[in-house]
């Protein structure tokens, strides 16, 4: 027998060789030379840690809250589309696992089961994600179904006019998303004719790149639930966000699969966090690999992170006991990281834990 895996890039792997090709690469890719993909996580090897000696480190304590929300740790699950392309259980699997690890889920407008039935596997609290279509009126359905289910906030997703170029899809030719959530609202025939990837001509036919950011005031408008940002990566959007009223800002680039050559998510945290003036909680994701990883995003001004790939792969080689395995590898990471570094709780952890490369500049001068 293989010995288990000991952290999440073997997860990755074990993924691979379970997945069929498509499935992994669709799940694995990132948009076109995939430089910003790789420098998602070069990024966090770039940043080094100064850990404080001689401090109590006999209990640490990792639990946090998020907009009110108790969490076992500052580490949610971010939203992906069609679970079901990694493990038949689809999100429902993935959201007991996120219940069992007392976190937050946030649940993919493409997700491939149904949001009522996600709400009734479990008692997790599930923020929804919404991506905006040209018919407006799916969206206000779906936020209206949200609420209803007792999901906690919309994140909208602000990255995606239109699909990135993701070449493995359009080699693979992968097939379209099954959105059951659509199921009644909208049917879209793709054109088995044009060749290339039938996810990007879905999201072609369907997304709204005219979204701008008066509707971030429609959406509010909607909705009683706090509607958060997803896809935020310069300080100008980060003001523009909190005139418009957002409750929270989400430091992604979508894993790196919408506009290639963006600037790795950590890299620009800390402007954002700043533009931002603690007016709402900030979360980043984007190469989140290691407890480590964790650790620096806190100490670069982060309320807490979201992961995306290893969640998928987690599920993807042993479902809902993978996506807890996962889930509580970096828990412990985490814990290990604090106390290494002297920080008992994670109110220790400051930007006096980390050295980031423009600091190393910065002395030299
Ligand atoms: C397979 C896959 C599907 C995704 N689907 C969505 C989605 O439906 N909505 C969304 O806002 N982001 C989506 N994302 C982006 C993630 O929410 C997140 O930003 C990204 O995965 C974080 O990077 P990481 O995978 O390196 O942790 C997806 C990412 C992946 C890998
Ligand atoms: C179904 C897709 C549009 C989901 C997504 O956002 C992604 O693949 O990155």
């Amino acid at each position: 027998m293989e010995s288990p895996p000991l952290n999440l890039r073997e997860f990755e792997e074990l993924a691979r060789r379970a997945l069929p090709k498509m499935f992994f690469d669709y799940i694995r890719g990132g948009a076109e030379d995939e430089f910003t993909l790789r420098q998602n996580t070069e990024a966090f090897q770039r940043i080094s840690l100064i850990p404080r000696v001689l401090v109590d480190v006999s209990s640490v304590n990792i639990s946090t809250s998020f907009l009110g929300y108790d969490l076992s740790a500052p580490i949610m699950v971010a939203p992906t589309g069609q679970h079901k392309f990694a493990h038949p259980g689809g999100e429902v699997s993935t959201a007991r696992a996120a219940a069992k690890c007392k976190t937050i889920m946030v649940l993919s407008f493409s997700s491939s089961c149904k949001i009522e039935e996600v709400a009734s596997s479990c008692n997790a609290i599930r923020f929804f994600q919404l991506y905006v279509y040209k018919r407006r009126e799916i969206a206000v359905k779906l936020v209206n179904r949200a609420e209803s289910l007792g999901f906690k906030a919309i994140v909208v997703t602000v990255d995606t006019p239109r699909l990135g170029r993701r070449e493995a899809d359009i080699r693979n030719k992968m097939i379209p998303p099954k959105i059951s959530n659509l199921e009644g609202l909208l049917s879209i025939d793709v054109d088995s004719q044009k060749g290339g990837s039938y996810l990007e001509q879905f999201a072609s036919e369907t997304f709204d790149p005219s979204l701008s950011w008066k509707d971030i005031v429609w959406l509010k408008s909607i909705t009683k639930l706090p509607v958060l940002v997803k896809g935020i990566l310069s300080t100008e959007d980060a003001r523009k966000a909190i005139e418009a009223g957002v409750s929270g800002i989400i430091v992604s680039n979508h894993g790196a699969r919408q506009l290639d050559y963006v600037s790795p998510s950590i890299s620009v945290l800390e402007e954002v966090v700043k533009a931002v003036g603690g007016a709402v909680p900030v979360l980043v994701d984007g190469g989140i690999r290691r407890g480590t990883d964790v650790f620096k995003a806190l100490a670069l001004g982060a309320n807490a992170v979201m992961v995306g790939r290893p969640i998928l792969y987690g599920l993807a080689v042993e479902g809902e006991q993978g996506v807890i395995k996962v889930i509580e590898m970096l828990k412990n990471e985490l814990e290990l990281t604090m106390a290494l570094a002297g920080c008992p709780t994670l109110k220790d952890i400051t930007r006096k834990h980390v050295q980031t490369p423009a600091d190393r500049l910065r002395s030299l001068m």
